[in-house]
């Protein structure tokens, strides 16, 4: 089961990052997200396949199709599991992403990552939904038109909260990965998450993968923050 936790390293620099890969040795699948890509560039990336870990690459990329495409052409060339888009760039810039990905990666003579959508951050409550950003919509069903969206698209999988997995592991083709951050177990704050379960719950509702930060990386002892959830994940 512990390969199906994605910790992410969401920390601001370089010796920062290798301190929690060196503390955390256990740990198969890392998250570089925008604070730590945007100071220290692809140099992580190089430490993280020197030592076999897998990659996800959280760049949640939102523009217009032709920036897009560019960005995801370039992303796809460093060799990593995970990119990520979010799925409100629409149908022209997902279906330019997905190709993008395919050519850059064969340009580089690697393989492509998956290409996975956000659906609706799992920072956005259904009130935020309705008050702040005036969608119609009720959330999982919004939620859901974003996972469809992105699978029609040509998409890999999505990025969505562990409270509407299940839903979307009913809706969606057997093999679209869903990724779900959030995730808190019984013992740990839930900071500025809104839409979280636990560890066992978000698996057994059907997600590939779990995202879990803080509960691991800001506990005073973060292996055994990570033991802890790797126990829970095999009573499931
Ligand atoms: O794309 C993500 O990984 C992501 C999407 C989302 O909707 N919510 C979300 O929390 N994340 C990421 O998942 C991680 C969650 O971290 P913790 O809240 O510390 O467990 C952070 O790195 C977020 O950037």
């Amino acid at each position: 089961m512990n390969e199906k936790i994605i910790v992410p390293l969401d920390v601001p620099d370089l010796d920062s990052a290798i301190a929690l890969v060196d503390k955390l040795p256990q740990v198969t699948f890392w998250k570089v997200g925008l604070e730590l890509f945007t100071s220290t560039g692809p140099k992580i990336l190089e430490v993280l396949k020197s030592q076999e870990k897998r990659i996800f690459l959280d760049l949640k990329f939102h523009d217009i199709p032709n920036t897009v495409g560019g960005a995801c052409r370039a992303a796809a060339g460093y060799g990593v599991d995970l990119l990520t888009i979010h799925a409100t760039c629409g149908k022209d810039a997902l279906k330019a992403a997905a190709e993008a990905v395919q050519i850059g990666a064969e340009k580089a003579g690697t393989k492509p990552p998956k290409l996975i959508a956000i659906t609706l951050l799992t920072s956005i409550s259904a009130r935020q939904l309705a008050f702040d950003l005036k969608i119609p919509l009720e959330l999982p069903e919004f939620a859901l038109e974003m996972a469809l969206l992105a699978q029609n698209s040509g998409l890999n999988g999505v990025v969505c909260s562990p409270e509407e997995v299940q839903q979307l592991r009913a809706s969606c083709e057997k093999d679209f990965l869903l990724v779900c951050p959030g995730v808190r177990p019984t013992w740990a704050d839930k900071g500025d998450q809104k839409r979280s379960l636990t560890p066992s719950q978000a698996i057994t509702a059907g997600a590939d993968y779990l995202v879990i930060g803080r509960p691991i990386t800001a506990a005073a002892e973060p292996e055994l923050a990570w033991n802890r959830i790797v126990e829970e994940l095999n009573t499931v």
